[in-house]
C-alpha cells in the first residue's frame, strides 16, 4: 500500500500503483526514462524540456497543440534521437508508453484562456492524461496554479486554504478547471493508486514568454521597449509574487522525483504591487515612458503571495540528506526536494 505525505497529512492511495512496463525490470535491457511533457512547446514547458534533455538517460516526448506555444521554443531539440514532438490536443486520448508525465498543457495567459475557455483542456485533458498514466503505470505531475485560491481571503496562501473562487466568472474556466483537475488527480490516486504530484505554481516569468500574450511582466517590458505607456490595470495596488522560470523548472523536477503528492506551492514569496512592478520596469528599461492606470477585468485577485513553508520543509533531502548542488539565482530557489523516505 503506498503512503505519501503532504502538508504534514497522509494521502494514502487505496490501491497499489499500476505496474510499469516489464521492460523497467529487465535484467538485460536498460531503457531510458520515457517522459511525456504536455504543453512542452510553451513557456515553462520548453524550459522544462531543456532541463530534462540535459540528462542522457531521459527520452522526452512533447505533445502540444501550439495554441499558445511554438515549435520555435523547441527548435534545438527537433531531430534529436532522444526527442519527439507530437501535434496533439490533450482533449483527445493519447496512447503512448511512458514512465512519467508532466502535464502542463493549458494556456496560462488570462487573455488566451478567456478567449478560448480552457475548461475542456483542464478537465478532459487531465482525465485523458490520468487514463494514460493508469494504463502504463506512469507517475503524473499536474501544473496547477495559485488561481485555485481565487481572490484569497487568507494571506499569504497556504496549501490548506480552500480558496475564494467565483464558479461562474470569466476566470472560472481556468481556476475552477484547475480545481477539478486537482480533484481528478486525487480521485485517481485514491481509487487506482496512480502516483500523483501537484504543483501550485505562482506567477513565473523569464525568456520565451510570448511577447503579446498579455501577462504583466512581458507586457510591461514590451511596452517599455516600444516607448508605449505602461498599462497598470486598476487599482494598481493588487499584488503578485514573481518566480524566475529556471527556479520553477528545478522545483517541478524535484517534486516529480520526490515522495510527496502535494499539493505544494511553488513560487517566490517576494510580493510587489503592480504599480511597483511598473515603476521598476520603467526605471530599468525606459525612464521616459509614462505609467497609465487603465480599466481592469472582473475577478482579478487583489493579493497573491505563496507561503512556501511546505516547499522548504521538503528541502530535507532523501534519508535526511540535504539537497544536492547550490541553489540557482542567489538563493531564490523555492523548491521541494525529496521527503525523507518512509522506513
Ligand atoms: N506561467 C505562470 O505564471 C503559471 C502560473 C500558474 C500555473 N501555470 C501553469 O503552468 C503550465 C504552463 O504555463 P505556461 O506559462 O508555460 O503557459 P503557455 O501558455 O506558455 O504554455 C502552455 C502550453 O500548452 C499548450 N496547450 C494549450 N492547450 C492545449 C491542449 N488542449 N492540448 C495540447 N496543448 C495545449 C500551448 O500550446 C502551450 O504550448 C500551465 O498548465 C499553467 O496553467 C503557469
Ligand atoms: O500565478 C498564477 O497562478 C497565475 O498567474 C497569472 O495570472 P495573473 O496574475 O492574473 O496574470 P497577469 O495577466 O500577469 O496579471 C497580473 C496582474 O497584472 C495586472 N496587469 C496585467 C497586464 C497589464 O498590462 N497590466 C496590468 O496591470 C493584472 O490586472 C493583474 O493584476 C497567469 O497568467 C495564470 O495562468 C497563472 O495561473
Amino acid at each position: 500500500m503506498s503512503k505519501e505525505v503532504s502538508n504534514g497529512v497522509h494521502h494514502p492511495a487505496t490501491k497499489r500503483p499500476p505496474m510499469p512496463s516489464p521492460l523497467r525490470n529487465s535484467k538485460f535491457f536498460q531503457a531510458n526514462l520515457r517522459i511525456l511533457v504536455t504543453g512542452g512547446a510553451g513557456f515553462i514547458g520548453s524550459h522544462l524540456v531543456d532541463k530534462l534533455m540535459e540528462n542522457e538517460k531521459n527520452e522526452v516526448i512533447v505533445a502540444d497543440n501550439y495554441f499558445t506555444g511554438s515549435k520555435d521554443n523547441l527548435r534545438k531539440w527537433i531531430g534529436h534521437p532522444r526527442f519527439e514532438l507530437i501535434r496533439h490536443d490533450v482533449t483527445q486520448p493519447l496512447l503512448l508508453e511512458v514512465d512519467q508525465i508532466y502535464h502542463l498543457a493549458c494556456p496560462a495567459s488570462p487573455i488566451f484562456y478567456k478567449h478560448n475557455p480552457t475548461i475542456k483542456t483542464n478537465v478532459i485533458g487531465t482525465l485523458n492524461m490520468l487514463g494514460l498514466a493508469k494504463r502504463v503505470g506512469a507517475r503524473i505531475l499536474l501544473t496547477s496554479t495559485s488561481e485555485v485560491y481565487g481572490d484569497p481571503l487568507e494571506h499569504p496562501q497556504r496549501e490548506e486554504y480552500w480558496g475564494n473562487v467565483n464558479p461562474i466568472g470569466v476566470r472560472s474556466c481556468y481556476d475552477e478547471g484547475k480545481r477539478v483537475a486537482e480533484t481528478l488527480m486525487f480521485d485517481y490516486h485514491r481509487q487506482h493508486g496512480i502516483e500523483i504530484r501537484i504543483a501550485r505554481i505562482f506567477n513565473t516569468y523569464g525568456p520565451r514568454m510570448n511577447i503579446d500574450d498579455g501577462r504583466v511582466v512581458s507586457n510591461f517590458i514590451a511596452q517599455a521597449l516600444r516607448g508605449e505607456h505602461l498599462t497598470v490595470q486598476a487599482p494598481g495596488t493588487q499584488t503578485r509574487s514573481f518566480c524566475y522560470v529556471s527556479d520553477m523548472v528545478d522545483g517541478l523536477i524535484r517534486l516529480m522525483e520526490g515522495d510527496s503528492t502535494g499539493p505544494v506551492n511553488l513560487g517566490n514569496p517576494g510580493e510587489f504591487t503592480i504599480m511597483e512592478l511598473a515603476e521598476t520596469v520603467k526605471e530599468l528599461i525606459n525612464p521616459a515612458v509614462k505609467v497609465t492606470v487603465v480599466e481592469n477585468t472582473p475577478d482579478d485577485p487583489r493579493q497573491r503571495k505563496p507561503d512556501i513553508s511546505l516547499a522548504k520543509e521538503l528541502r530535507v533531502g532523501a534519508q535526511g540528506q540535504p539537497p544536492q548542488g547550490p541553489p540557482s539565482h542567489g538563493g531564490r530557489l523555492q523548491v521541494p526536494p525529496r521527503l525523507p523516505r518512509r522506513p
